[in-house]
């Protein structure tokens, strides 16, 4: 099939880069010239893990191309994605502009039958203002169906291959097929293609996100509740996590969740209730909780210090929102950084990925180290912020050695407290006893 995607972020590259090796003929389209120049030169510019091998194979193949030029992409594509940005507004809702700005030039553009695939996260009711801005200037027929992404990032690819569904909101016949026809060769395993209306098909987005949440939500009060009453949330949550009504996954307690789409996606729920006169209390609590649970940890490396951290230096363990990618929106550890520079300390950050970004925010507010331990070198004390895999085996002599005292702020509980006390490190972790 010929596909166009509109937005080459995390979505659309990902959606695009997976089409194509499937066998379909794609054309990105992104409004960032930069972007497309990078792309069309081989590069990609995200870090995500496995794409970079499907990205070259298939640009080799000439099954994936790029273009600044939205008509060429709405004139090649009979399948159009939208994977564009729906950012949280002043209000806390998703700010629509970016998906209808374009749903009025594909109405100027288009002059045969499209399939206008949503894959951006939308309000309920998207799909049907998606569907009368086209209206306003069309001289063809279109079809518009809402197919919400749940791939998770640094598994972006292997999410998107091997989905565990495929949510289709449509109310065509025509565009239901097309849709089918697509998403075949990703169902073989036997996981289901969902047909849906398409508001059900947006509200299972936000739905499921905001049930996530809400489970690391709990789970972090859990945590706060052992830390004052002496349990430990690690053994807490494996009891509960073996029930498999419950599952063990999204029970990791940490310095809140963060991100491009938790955070903006339960607000957006949140305000949408609102709008109809509907009050999702859960919704703000889990919106509360969060923004609180950001805040913990930097009371606790204040005190040790006798709450002057004036000249003293910190250095922090991931940087992105979580391990395996290098995004940084949202992230918990920019909250610990802004608090820190504000009390006058010097921050030495690390992290595999995300050094560039951060950089482009703080640039030499930090100072940045090429390795895990370069950072701690004469620092007073480490803080982890992302549990990336490197950082769960530590040479701790070395870390010893390096830090000036020897104490870890951990806000991912990386090591097992046992292991800390025999190791002679002060150790603060989240929702168990301190070491
Ligand atoms: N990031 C994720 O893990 C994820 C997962 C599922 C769903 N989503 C949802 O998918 C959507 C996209 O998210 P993302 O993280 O890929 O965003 P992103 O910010 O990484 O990428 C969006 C891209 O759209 C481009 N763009 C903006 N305006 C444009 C226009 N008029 N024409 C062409 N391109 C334009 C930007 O330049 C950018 O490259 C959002 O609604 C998000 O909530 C994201
Ligand atoms: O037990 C857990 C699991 C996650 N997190 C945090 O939650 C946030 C989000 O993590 P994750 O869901 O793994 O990453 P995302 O890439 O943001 O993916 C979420 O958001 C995407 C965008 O909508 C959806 O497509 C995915 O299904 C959904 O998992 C991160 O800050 C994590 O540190 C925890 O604190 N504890």
């Amino acid at each position: 099939m010929k596909i166009a995607v509109i937005g080459t972020g995390y979505v659309g590259l990902v959606t695009g880069t997976c089409l194509a090796e499937n066998g379909n003929d794609v054309l990105c389209v992104d409004i960032d010239k930069n972007k497309v120049n990078q792309m069309k030169a081989g590069v990609v510019p995200i870090y995500e893990p496995h794409l970079d091998v499907l990205f070259e194979r298939n640009i080799e193949a000439g099954r994936l191309n790029f273009t600044t030029d939205l008509k060429e992409g709405l004139d090649f594509g009979e399948v159009i994605f939208l994977a564009l940005p729906t950012p949280e507004d002043e209000d806390g809702s998703a700010d629509l502009k970016y998906v209808l700005g374009v749903a009025k030039e594909i109405g100027e553009y288009i002059t045969s039958y499209k399939v206008i695939v949503d894959k951006s996260t939308v309000p309920v009711g998207t799909a049907d203002l998606v569907r009368t801005t086209i209206e306003q200037d069309c001289k063809t027929e279109f079809d518009v169906v809402s197919n919400p992404e749940f791939l998770r990032e640094g598994f972006a690819v292997d999410d998107f291959m091997k989905p565990e569904r495929i949510v289709i909101g449509s109310s065509s016949e025509r565009a239901t097929e097309v849709m089918q026809r697509l998403y075949q060769p990703f169902v073989r395993s036997g996981n289901p293609v969902i047909i849906m209306d398409e508001k059900s098909a947006e509200l299972t987005k936000y739905a499921s996100n905001s049930f996530l949440a809400t489970k690391i939500t709990f789970m972090n009060e859990i945590a706060n509740y052992c830390q004052k009453v002496g349990a430990d949330v690690d053994k807490v949550r494996i009891g509960m996590g073996t029930d498999s009504r419950i599952g063990k996954r999204f029970l990791f307690p940490g310095i809140g969740y963060g991100g491009s789409c938790f955070p903006k996606d339960v607000k957006a729920l949140h305000k949408s209730g609102k709008d109809i006169n509907y009050d999702f209390k859960i919704l703000e609590a889990v919106v509360e909780v969060n923004e609180h649970q950001k805040t913990i940890l930097f009371p606790e490396v204040s005190s040790y210090f006798d709450d002057n951290l004036e000249g003293k230096t910190i250095a922090i363990w991931g940087l992105a929102f979580k391990p395996e990618t290098d995004d940084i929106r949202e992230a918990p550890a920019l909250y610990m950084i802004d608090k820190l520079l504000e009390a006058g300390a010097n921050v030495k950050a690390f992290d595999p990925e995300a050094i560039e970004n951060v950089k482009e925010k703080y640039g030499d507010k930090l100072q940045y180290g090429k390795d895990m331990y370069e950072v701690t070198e004469g620092a007073d004390a480490l803080l982890i912020c992302t549990e990336w895999s490197i950082f769960r085996t530590p040479n701790y002599d070395l870390l010893k050695s390096n830090l000036n005292n020897p104490v870890i702020f951990d806000g991912r509980n990386l090591y097992p407290t046992v292991e800390l006390a025999k190791q002679g490190i002060h150790y603060i972790s989240i929702g168990r006893q301190k070491v």
